[in-house]
């Protein structure tokens, strides 16, 4: 099996923690800093940072409109905390102009723990994937508010808040995978980038 040519979003953020668990997957990974380094990649991930920094940046560098693209396009593309706020159709509580991707009928609220629950941590139940419940870790993250009628819950926290969803290719979660060593998350995105690669 070829491997995939997997895109990490450079701009900003924790990506080379997300370069490092697509490689010890077995795939390739490509930093993604301009429209060219896009072309040809079978799936991008938009790493944990700060979601209105990345949106200035992805406007300066005149990636914003290749990715709305990407997406369109039916790329697979799997946002983790900041990442899932670029992939939100809304935000609540955004920076005043602050701009997302979109793709997710999802309304995302930025920083929802607030300062006293700014980092936690908590098990997840996750019934699209096998095996025990995903130890999620929480960083100034933010939490899916509303799910429209195109996209689907994933995971919830115990008080039910929905912190991980998909719609078809897209997938986004409140928390940060790369971290934990614990990569089911990763493997169910390069499932749908496996699958559109093949088709
Ligand atoms: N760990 C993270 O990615 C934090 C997200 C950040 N609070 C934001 O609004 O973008």
């Amino acid at each position: 099996m070829t491997a995939l040519r997997i895109g990490v979003l450079a701009l900003q953020g924790d990506f080379r923690e997300h370069l490092q668990v697509v490689s010890s997957l077995g795939e390739t990974a490509v930093p993604v800093r301009r429209e060219d380094e896009l072309k040809g990649v079978d799936g991008l991930i938009i790493p944990g940072g700060e979601s209105s920094v990345m949106d200035k940046l992805s406007r300066t560098f005149g990636l914003a409109e290749p990715l709305k693209e990407a997406v369109a396009s039916g790329l697979p593309v799997y946002g983790t905390c900041a990442g899932l706020i670029m992939l939100a159709d809304s935000i609540l509580d955004g920076m005043a102009g602050q701009q997302t991707i979109g793709g997710l009928d999802v309304a995302v609220r930025r920083n929802a723990f607030g300062t006293q629950r700014d980092s936690f941590e908590e098990d997840l139940e996750v019934p699209a994937l096998e095996g025990e419940p995903v130890h999620a870790v929480f960083i100034r993250a933010p939490v899916v508010e509303t799910v429209g009628a195109d996209a689907k819950p994933l995971g919830t926290l115990a008080d039910g808040r929905v912190v991980a969803v998909e719609q078809g290719n897209l997938l986004g979660t409140s928390f940060h995978p790369e971290i934990t060593g614990d990569f089911r998350f990763h493997e169910y995105f390069l499932a749908k980038a496996r699958a559109r690669a093949s088709s």
